[in-house]
């Protein structure tokens, strides 16, 4: 994709994150975008589990990788939908960052390795500070995981 990942927009300071920082080299670096630049509602991730990254049992992924990769798809997407509501360029400043302040997933099935796994995200609520994110992960029409993420605005200072 060459459009810009929201995560390419976070400052020098918090790209560094192991699940999508751009500047981490171990981390997993995951990049999120609107699913549709016309209606911004929804957002979208891909990534490809390795072989690394079993959880024990073969071809199937880890279950914090599944947590690494919603949590962090969360919080972009809340940053993402703070700077739209805000009609502002994302990245501008006064930095809007967003980190967990809870998240809940259900693992409905086994996730492979070896694919794309697609990952989606609604924010549903936005209020001060608060976001409300609905979060979901597939394997091609499979849909392995769901989470629901409360993400919380850092204050400015
Ligand atoms: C410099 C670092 C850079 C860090 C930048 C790194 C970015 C990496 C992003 C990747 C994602 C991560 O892994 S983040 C890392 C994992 N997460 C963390 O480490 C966060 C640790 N927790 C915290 O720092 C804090 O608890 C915060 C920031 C989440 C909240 O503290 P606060 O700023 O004092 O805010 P507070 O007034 O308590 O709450 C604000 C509103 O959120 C609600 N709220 C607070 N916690 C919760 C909760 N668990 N569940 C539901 N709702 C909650 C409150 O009720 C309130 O709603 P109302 O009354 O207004 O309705």
């Amino acid at each position: 994709m060459s459009k810009k990942a929201f995560q390419d927009s976070y400052s020098a300071e918090f790209s560094h994150c192991y699940g999508c920082g751009r500047d981490n080299p171990h981390g997993l670096q995951l990049k999120s975008y609107w699913l549709n630049d016309e209606d911004k509602t929804h957002t979208i991730a891909h990534f490809t589990p390795k072989p690394y990254h079993t959880g024990g049992v073969p071809n199937n992924a880890y279950g914090g990788l599944i947590a690494s990769l919603l949590d962090c798809h969360g919080t972009a997407s809340a940053a993402a939908a703070a700077y739209e509501t805000q009609g502002r360029k994302m990245g501008s400043t006064p930095v809007l960052r967003f980190v967990t302040a809870s998240l809940s997933i259900d693992f409905l099935r086994p996730t492979p390795i070896g694919e794309e796994l697609t990952l989606c995200g609604k924010v549903t609520q936005l209020k001060d500070r608060k976001a409300t994110i609905t979060l979901s992960l597939s394997a091609g029409n499979m849909l392995c995981a769901t989470g629901t993420m409360t993400a919380v605005r850092l204050k400015s200072e």
